[in-house]
């Protein structure tokens, strides 16, 4: 199977997990990326079945109102009961490395408050160690230098992503060589260094289920 097929598998799989606990007025969490889009694809004709979704990005947010789907902000939601997501990298924690779309703070928000958090990702995503995946650390640009300098000092090579503003009007630090021993440390770590807005890991706050799209099926793990 390729890895396109991998991720429409799980993205099936992640419909079938959520599509009995839907109601009217059940609004959805959805992430960002190629394997959430397959699973917003997916969406689109049981529109009738819920009341809407929170997006974690605005190109999310396109694609669900293409489908006729209606977004919510999510101050006026309050909570979801699952956000629905990729992830470039996840342990067997269901910790994970996430932003390579650079859409990491608004998901990690959406994640926040949702009661059960799916991950859908082929299995060339799955790894030992986090770190292998450039952490993405979203930065506000004028912090940008110094963060890259507290980076450096935490072990990283850090690297400015050239081009990219994020949603919120930042930019991208993209840490390279930068194995992760213990994902939940080095999540607080760098989210205390003075103008970050947040990085990549999520680890305090893993996935509660993963779908791993593989070559026999997916397998379903859960915490
Ligand atoms: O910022 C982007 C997100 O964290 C994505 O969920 C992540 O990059 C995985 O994307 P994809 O499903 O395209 O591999």
């Amino acid at each position: 199977m390729t890895q396109d097929e991998l991720k429409a598998a799980v993205a099936d799989k992640a419909i079938s997990e959520i599509q009995s606990w839907l109601e009217r007025d059940t609004v959805l969490g959805i992430g960002t990326g190629s394997t959430a889009d397959l699973f917003i694809d997916r969406l689109g004709p049981l529109r009738d079945q819920f009341k809407g979704a929170v997006a974690s990005s605005e190109a999310s947010t396109q694609r669900l109102k293409s489908l006729g789907i209606e977004v919510f902000e999510l101050n006026s939601v309050g909570t979801v009961p699952f956000y629905i997501d990729g992830a470039d990298e996840v342990n067997a924690n269901l910790q994970m490395i996430k932003g390579g779309g650079a859409a990491l703070t608004r998901e990690k928000i959406v994640a926040a408050c949702a009661e059960r958090f799916i991950c859908i990702a082929d299995h060339s995503k799955y790894v030992a160690q986090l770190g292998h995946f450039p952490l993405p650390v979203e930065v506000i640009p004028m912090a940008r230098s110094y963060v890259a300098r507290e980076l450096v000092a935490l072990g990283a090579e850090p690297v400015y992503r050239q081009g990219v503003v994020t949603d919120n009007g930042n930019q991208i630090i993209d840490c390279f060589n930068f194995m992760i021993d213990d994902p939940v440390a080095m999540e607080a770590k760098i989210n205390a260094i003075v103008g970050v807005v947040t990085n990549g890991l999520f680890a305090a706050r893993g996935a509660d289920i993963l779908l791993l799209g593989k070559a026999d099926g997916v397998e379903r793990i859960a915490l």
